[in-house]
């Protein structure tokens, strides 16, 4: 797994990253900051270590569609920058039994999102304030979530790289309402998956390009179908070469409008419902994950087309594959974050609070291992992290969004996201772009390329053999002419000679007349 250390010199646009709709910003996030002196103060011995490690993430590359559409130049080698995990956190508001419960108490955040800090109260008079990529408060729109969370993340998938949208918080505190709402009463309530493919498909060129979905449920290590719930152990593939990571049992369902996709979440979250009914359990008790696979061939690269273009169709520049860029957006709506030992639970419901807390505090091992750059990254730990393995720390972009409420009642569970998502915000990614030549395709190619070489060699031989045929009908023709000629020449000089020799005969005849009368 590669991380980065040092340097921080990234290709591709140049400059400090920031989200596309944020003020340019400079990376002291690790850290808890005094609250008097603002001064960053280390977390713990760890968050020593990685800080002395820590750079500056320079950007992830060109963000706009038009930047994007413009970068198309020829990297044959995978070029890999290196990004930091994005963390956001966002505080839901108050719900009715808050609102009641809590009237005559503070919430236990106060949010500063112009500063992108948020204070955590430890009693009336003291706090603990953080930093964060983004601080989203209880009114942040559905729209600005998905553009600083979501927005920089789908783009770079559409560009060839790996990309993870992430939620990780208490239960109830809307992990679902910001990644999976549908939105279909209430368009501005559309979450991150939603307008995830609005962008997607926005972009794309279905003639050319391809999107492909499947949608699972990791419950109680074994990986679930919401497409096809009968398939209900899925197991994972990771190539030892690349590192990438796939599930080639899960149903894999390609999207060529937004109404499909919909309709496939819909379907999804039915399945998911079910499933848990029949498990006995809640949804929140498992993770929900959503890949997206975007392949896109590149445009002006295609060598291919040259006999369009004027060229001869043998040229070698079309026997050069044209290129892919395969992009994979994970997006993880992680189950709820609470520790066992306040959930109360006990048997069946214990043992599922155990496999939550295994795969979360593996997800969380990785995290400080590859915050602190350890040679070892315990993702074999969990499926949970073994299924984010090419999808978080390592090749990919990756946004966490972490989810709190603003109960002083949960104060505990609250602190333990804010670290959660401090930690995370130490992780450096090497991003590398996923582009291969697709054989597959030349290869096609090349079959029409032959197949048109055929046609024109049968077309071409049909012609000769058509000439010939004109030349010896042609042919056929002169050469009855010239025996007709040759026979009217014939008969001409045949009765000419015919006419002589009658004359002559009669010449004769007269001058043996006249010989005859002078003897008489
Ligand atoms: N930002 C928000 N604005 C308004 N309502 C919200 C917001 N976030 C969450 N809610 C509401 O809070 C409730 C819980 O949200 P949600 O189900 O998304 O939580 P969750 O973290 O996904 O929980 P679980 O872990 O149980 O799945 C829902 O009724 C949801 O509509």
């Amino acid at each position: 797994m590669a991380t980065s250390s040092g340097g921080g010199s990234g290709s591709g646009g140049g400059g400090t990253y920031s989200y596309r709709n944020g003020a340019t910003h400079s990376h002291k996030s690790s850290s808890k900051l005094d609250t008097h002196t603002h001064k960053p103060l280390s977390l713990n011995s760890s968050s020593n270590s990685s800080s002395k490690n820590h750079v500056k993430s320079k950007s992830l590359g060109p963000s706009s569609t038009t930047q994007r559409r413009n970068s198309t130049t020829s990297k044959d080698h995978h070029p890999s920058v290196p990004g930091r995990v994005r963390v956001a956190v966002r505080l839901r508001p108050r719900n009715a039994e808050e609102s009641v419960a809590d009237a005559d108490f503070a919430d236990c955040v106060e949010l500063q999102p112009e500063l992108k800090r948020l204070k955590l109260r430890k009693n009336n008079w003291d706090a603990d304030t953080y930093a964060f990529d983004e601080v989203l408060t209880e009114f942040a729109s559905q729209k600005r979530v998905y553009e600083v969370v979501a927005r920089p993340v789908v783009e770079s998938v559409l560009d060839g790289y790996n990309g993870t949208i992430m939620a990780y918080g208490q239960t109830g505190t809307g992990k679902t309402y910001t990644l999976g709402r549908l939105g279909e009463e209430d368009t501005a309530a559309r979450g991150i998956m939603v307008r995830s493919m609005e962008d997607i498909l926005a972009d794309v060129s279905l003639e050319t390009d391809s999107v492909s979905v499947s949608y699972l449920q990791l419950y109680m290590e074994s990986i679930q179908d919401l497409l096809d719930p009968a398939n209900d152990n899925i197991t994972i593939v990771e190539d030892p070469r690349t590192g990438d990571v796939s599930l080639p049992g899960a149903s894999l369902v390609e999207i060529r409008d937004q109404q499909s996709f919909v309709e496939l979440l819909r379907l999804g979250e039915v399945h998911r419902f079910a499933a848990n009914t029949k498990l006995n359990t809640e949804s929140s008790r498992s993770h929900a994950i959503l890949m997206v696979h975007v392949r896109r061939s590149i445009k002006g690269r295609d060598a291919g087309h040259s006999s369009e273009n004027g060229n001869h169709p043998h040229s070698v520049k079309s026997l050069k594959p044209p290129v892919v860029r395969k992009g994979k957006l994970v997006v993880v709506d992680l189950a709820g974050s609470e520790r066992i030992d306040k959930s109360g639970s006990e048997g069946h419901t214990l043992e599922e609070a155990k496999s939550i807390n295994l795969s979360l505090s593996a997800l969380g091992k990785c995290i400080n291992a590859l915050a602190e750059n350890s040679a070892h990254v315990p993702f074999r730990d969990s499926k949970l992290t073994r299924l984010l393995r090419d999808s978080f720390g390592g090749t990919a972009r990756t946004s966490l969004v972490i989810t709190i409420g603003p109960s002083p009642k949960h104060r505990g569970e609250t602190a333990s996201t804010i670290m959660f998502g401090q930690r995370a915000m130490k992780v450096e990614n090497m991003v590398k772009l996923k582009e291969e030549f697709d054989y597959k395709s030349l290869a096609r190619r090349l079959d029409v390329e032959l197949d048109k070489l055929i046609m024109e060699h049968e077309r071409q031989q049909k012609a000769f053999e058509d000439e010939i045929e004109r030349m010896a009908t042609e042919a056929q023709h002169r050469l009855s002419e010239a025996e007709r000629n040759y026979i009217d020449l014939l008969e001409k000089e045949k009765s000419k000679y015919e006419k002589d020799y009658m004359d002559s005969i009669r010449k004769l005849e007269d001058q043996l007349d006249m010989c005859s009368s002078c003897r008489l």
